[in-house]
Formats: structure tokens, C-alpha cells, sequence
């Protein structure tokens, strides 16, 4: 069997300290003392993972199309998406589903969306401190979950929304509580009792809003769920249906309001940048979502278990490794990227990069469905965001990276101050 790659001998615990705490240093002093692709071990995984970031590697990962998932992912996410969730599927069953759920996602049809961001929008930046200090993570986690409710689940009706935000929004900030997670590791079961009751409760309104679609669709992602169709003429059950618009939610709520927190973060750093997104040309706030997702990739990591060995530009992996690219480090190569810590989002107007040296969505037939979806919504979000706010940032030192869950996310949630214009 081939070595895999050299990489820091600290302990597990160690390595996996300085991770969470650190991660973009734990990244950078890596890729100094060992070049693009380096092996880490962290406690709690049974087998050591290797990170990689060249766009030839992270091309020949993401082309094979057989690789299994990363391990761990069924064990977070299966109580809260189901069974039946795209994110936890694999071979034929997921590609069956991905045909069906991918064409309501194409950025054609998103459009129809936009009046839905705008409302949205128009409703949280209404209650918008003026002229003091605050976080806007939660604002735009407030948008991007009514945005989910109405464009994805199709609820119309206020009240019905206003329930399923709650008991959303609640299901949602406890998945990423560590009070929770502490309670729950000494043993005191009675608010996973309670969450579970609240899980109750968001299905039973799920495939009440379920039933609805079938009987009367509308433009929504669900009525298209509702009569998709499989390639063997059967279509999807309620309950999978279900599955699946947890799936949307968890996996497109969290990421777009993170990656809106960041871009505002920026924004307020780069006034000149801030200045001309303003400037209503959609192709420059287009580059400028873009250029957040590059410099603050939000979903840091999104690897395969290779099931056929991976060789490639000198490196050798067997079948069984886990790899994942590290999104920081292909994100920030100087050939790719002149200055690469800069912001400077007309970089991508002027030399659009390669598929593989952007990969903010990850990639291949694991590749983000809803990146059409984020980036429209991130760039009308923000539109609404600077027609009617000066910003400036609260405090003078750039935000520092919190991990929830899956995501980095602003530590402090992007603290501006906001002045109506
Ligand atoms: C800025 C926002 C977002 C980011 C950074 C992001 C990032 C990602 C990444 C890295 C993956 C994994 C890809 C892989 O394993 O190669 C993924 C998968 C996925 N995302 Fe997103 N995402 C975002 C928004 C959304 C939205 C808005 C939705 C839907 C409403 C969505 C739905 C999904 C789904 C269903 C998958 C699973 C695809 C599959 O396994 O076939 N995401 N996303």
C-alpha cells in the first residue's frame, strides 16, 4: 500500500485543537511545511484524512463520479433530513434523485424568486438598529430562512409561516448549541425530548403544506417535488418529500446567511469596493459574491472515501482514503489568484478562474443544487441591503472565524453600524 502524504505529527487532539480554534493558521502552516496536499488526523475519526487544493487534484477527486461519501455524515444529519435526503443518498438512488431536483434549481427559473428576496428582505432590514452597534448574521438568518418557507416550501399563509419560522428557527439554533450538546453528554435527555417534540410538530405541518401541493401547485421548489417524476414513471412519497425539504432547508439556510454575513463583513472593510457595488451594475455585484465566496468559503470542507484510487500530477491514494479539498487553500493560490488575500471582486470580471480553483459549492455529482439559488439571493439581498443603508463596521479589527457546525462563520455575526441613506 502506497504512504499517504506527509502531514503535522502532533496528536489527534492536537491537531484537531488547533483546527477549531485556528483554522485558517492550522491550514497556512500546513501548506507551508508541506506543500498543496498534506494528511491530518483528528480525534474521533478512525482514519486519517488528507487535504488537498491543486486544481489537477481537486479535479481528478471531484471527475470520478463513484466515490462514496465522507464518513460522519450520515450520523449528523440522518435524525434531523430522513433517510431519503439527497445529502445522505448514494449511487444510483442519489443520481436518480439529483435529475429530479436539480432542473427546479437552474438559474433561469430562479428569477421567478425575486420579488419573494425583496420582501423578505424589505421585512428584516425594517427592524434594522439605527445608528448603533449590531450583528447582522441574525437578520440575514431571519431572510434566508422566510426566503426558504415561501420560494422552497411554498407556504403563503402568514400565520402557518410564522409557526414553522419559529419552531424552525428554534430546531435550527439547537443543532448548534453547545449548551446542548453538554447537557445531552452528561446525560440530561429532557431537551432532546423537548426538540424532538418540536420535530413532531414541524412534520405534521410539513406534509399538511405536502398535501396542499398536490392538490393545488404553485411556483414553489415543493410543487415541482410534487410531481417530479422518475425515470421508472414513479414519483416521489410524501415522506421523502419531506426528507428532502429539511435537506433544502438545512443545507440552504445556515450557508446563504453565513455567506451574506461575510460579504457585508468585507463590504464595510473595502469602502471603495462598497462604493461601487452600489453602483446597481449587476455584473460587479455578481463578482462581488463571487469574490466573498473566495475569500470566506463558508463551507470549508466537502470531501469523498475514494472507492477507486486516486492518481494524479505524481500522487497516489488507494481506494478507502479519505480526501478532501480544503477550500481556503485552493481558494488562495497565488497562481491562480495574484494577491491572494486581497479583496478585489474585479478579478473575476476581467479573468473569470477555472472550475477547480473556485469551489466554494464543492463540485462534481456532489456539487451544490442550490448555488443558483444562493447566488441570486446573496446578490438581490444585498442590493436591497445598500439602497438603503450607509454601513460601517462597529469595531476596527477583521472578524475572526467561529465554526457552527459545518460552516465558518463570523465569530462576532458581523457587527456594522448602519445609517439610512
Ligand atoms: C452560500 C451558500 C451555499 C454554500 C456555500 C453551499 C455549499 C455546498 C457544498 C460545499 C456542498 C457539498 C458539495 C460536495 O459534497 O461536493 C453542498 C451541497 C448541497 N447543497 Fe449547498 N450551499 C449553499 C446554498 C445552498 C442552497 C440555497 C441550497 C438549496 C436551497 C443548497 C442545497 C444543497 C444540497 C441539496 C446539497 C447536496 C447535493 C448532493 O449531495 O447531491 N445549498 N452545498
Amino acid at each position: 500500500m502506497s504512504a499517504l502524504p506527509a502531514g503535522p505529527a502532533a496528536s489527534p487532539a492536537l491537531q484537531t485543537a488547533r483546527w477549531l480554534a485556528r483554522p485558517i493558521r492550522f491550514l497556512e502552516d500546513n501548506r507551508r511545511r508541506y506543500g498543496d496536499t498534506f494528511t491530518v488526523m483528528f480525534k474521533g475519526f478512525r482514519t486519517p484524512l488528507v487535504m488537498v487544493s491543486s486544481p489537477a487534484v481537486v479535479r481528478a477527486l471531484y471527475g470520478e463520479p463513484g466515490h462514496a461519501m465522507p464518513p460522519g455524515r450520515q450520523l449528523t444529519l440522518k435524525p434531523l433530513v430522513g433517510a431519503r435526503s439527497l445529502l445522505l443518498l448514494e449511487g444510483a438512488e442519489h443520481l436518480s434523485r439529483r435529475k429530479v431536483m436539480l432542473p427546479p434549481f437552474r438559474g433561469d427559473r430562479m428569477r421567478a424568486y425575486e420579488p419573494i428576496i425583496r420582501d423578505a428582505s424589505a421585512r428584516a432590514l425594517s427592524e434594522w438598529p439605527v445608528g448603533r452597534a449590531f450583528a447582522v448574521h441574525p437578520s440575514m438568518q431571519s431572510i434566508t430562512l422566510d426566503v426558504i418557507l415561501r420560494a422552497v416550501f411554498g407556504v403563503a399563509d402568514e400565520a402557518r409561516r410564522a409557526r414553522l419560522h419559529a419552531l424552525l428557527g428554534s430546531l435550527l439554533a439547537a443543532t448548534t448549541s453547545m449548551s446542548l450538546q453538554v447537557q445531552v453528554l452528561f446525560g440530561r435527555m429532557a431537551p432532546l425530548a423537548a426538540l424532538q417534540e418540536q420535530a413532531r410538530e414541524i412534520d405534521a405541518l410539513l406534509l399538511a403544506e405536502i398535501a396542499a401541493r398536490r392538490e393545488a401547485p404553485g411556483e414553489d421548489i415543493c410543487s415541482l417535488l410534487v410531481q417530479a417524476v422518475f425515470e421508472d414513471g414513479s414519483g416521489m412519497s410524501d415522506g421523502e418529500i419531506r426528507d428532502q425539504l429539511m435537506t433544502l432547508l438545512m443545507a440552504g439556510h445556515e450557508t446563504t446567511a453565513t455567506g451574506l454575513a461575510w460579504t457585508l463583513d468585507l463590504l464595510v472593510r473595502y469602502p471603495s469596493v462598497l462604493e461601487q457595488a452600489r453602483s446597481g451594475d449587476e455584473a460587479f455585484l455578481r463578482a462581488v459574491v463571487s469574490e466573498s465566496l473566495r475569500l470566506r468559503p463558508v463551507v470549508p470542507l466537502a470531501g469523498r472515501r475514494l472507492t477507486v484510487p486516486l492518481e494524479v500530477d505524481g500522487l497516489s491514494l488507494p481506494a478507502g482514503t479519505d480526501v478532501t479539498p480544503a477550500m481556503w487553500l485552493a481558494h488562495t493560490r497565488a497562481e491562480e489568484y495574484p494577491e491572494p488575500y486581497a479583496f478585489r471582486p474585479s478579478r473575476f470580471l476581467s479573468n473569470p478562474p477555472s472550475t477547480y480553483t473556485w469551489i466554494p459549492f464543492g463540485g462534481g455529482v456532489r456539487r451544490c443544487i442550490g448555488a443558483p439559488f444562493a447566488e441570486l439571493e446573496m446578490r438581490v439581498v444585498l442590493e436591497e441591503v445598500l439602497a438603503r443603508f450607509d454601513l460601517h463596521p462597529a469595531g476596527r479589527g477583521a472578524e475572526g472565524i467561529a465554526r457552527r457546525n459545518v460552516t465558518f462563520s463570523p465569530r462576532h455575526g458581523t457587527r456594522v453600524v448602519a445609517t439610512p441613506r
